[in-house]
């Protein structure tokens, strides 16, 4: 595997949990493995968990780290083909990207989608331009349109918890003050459609994803029914597919409570907005495994660093 940008690039999910656990048990066994190699993670929007869990994960693995705000801090880069660059953008990807490749042995990249052009966000014109000009693996952070690393991370915290061969999960929208992508639940779909379990997504009308990547997978716009039996609730918030990147319904009644996770253990990426995305008294209980979650961060993202460190060179 060269590059990690999307959960397709799991040639054997199975096996990769498997391994992210054995990795787990004992960190720094591949200590060696990325000695005197760099990995640059560049962010062009906020994180917590990601660049710190990716750092981790290199370190783990003997690499070091360097980290830019790109937004912000670096200058401005423009994407566009033959643009006349008397605007805004400073630098064109085709250098910026061949500058970093001489810096880094793998570079990773955060780049969220605009929300306002469905096709822009669609061709993944950040991530595909890193690949093109850069002359090193690539790892998606988080994209328009994916958070591979999180989905991985997620399908290895279901099979640590799992109490039955084919647990019910469902992965339900919840209500969110401001328009959010769609990476996370597009990502956490494509990791549960190649799991042994028993899978179901639940939106509002007018938020079904998109229908190219859930596929088969059933959609209930009745959550409270739905959630009955589950084994794991999987939560996020995201804006109208169909009607691109708007706000569509804020229904307080989409909040997560206790009363209606039952049994369930409830799961999401984080950040959460505690009582508009879940109640406190969720995220308080022992029902919420978010923490534990969020600390398989660090072995999914280990397991995708040593999987590019050893790959054979092409
Ligand atoms: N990386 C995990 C989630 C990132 C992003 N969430 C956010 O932007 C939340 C922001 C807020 O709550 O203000 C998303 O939904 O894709
Ligand atoms: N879950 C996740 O990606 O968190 P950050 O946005 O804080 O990196």
């Amino acid at each position: 595997m060269k590059n990690y940008t999307s959960i397709h690039d799991i040639d054997n999910l199975h096996s990769w949990i498997e391994d992210a656990k054995a990795l787990k048990a004992n960190p720094l066994k591949h200590v060696t493995l990325g000695q005197h190699k760099t990995i640059g993670l560049l962010f062009f929007n906020s994180s917590l968990r990601t660049r710190l869990s990716t750092q981790k994960a290199a370190l783990n693995l003997g690499m070091n780290p360097i980290v830019m705000n790109v937004s912000g801090d670096a200058w401005g880069i423009e994407f566009g083909d033959g643009t006349v660059m008397n605007g805004n953008t400073a630098e064109h990807i085709k250098e910026a990207a061949a500058v970093v490749s001489q810096y880094c042995d793998i570079i990773a990249v955060r780049a969220f989608p605009t929300l306002t052009d469905k096709t822009l966000d669609e061709s993944e014109h950040v991530i595909n331009a890193f690949i093109k000009y850069a002359s090193v693996p690539i790892v998606n952070m988080e994209s328009a349109t994916g958070h591979p690393l999180q989905g991985f991370t997620d399908a290895i915290t279901i099979s640590e918890f799992a109490k039955k061969a084919k647990p019910k999960v469902v992965l339900s929208w919840a209500p969110h003050v401001k328009a959010l992508p769609h990476a996370v639940a597009n990502s956490f779909v494509q990791a549960m459609q190649k799991m042994d379990v028993e899978f179901v997504i639940t939106n509002p009308e007018g938020y079904n994803l998109n229908p190219e990547i859930t596929g088969n997978t059933p959609i209930t716009h009745n959550q409270e029914e739905t959630f009955k039996n589950a084994d794991f609730v999987y939560v996020k918030n995201w804006s109208s597919y169909s009607d691109y990147g708007k706000i569509l319904n804020t229904d307080p009644n989409w909040m997560i409570t206790k009363a209606k996770l039952g049994d369930a253990k409830f799961m999401h990426c984080l950040p959460v907005r505690r009582n508009v995305i879940v109640e406190d008294a969720v995220l308080d209980s022992d029902s919420s495994i978010v923490i534990q979650q969020a600390n398989n961060r660090t072995y999914a993202a280990q397991l995708v660093l040593k999987k590019i460190l050893e790959r054979s060179p092409s």
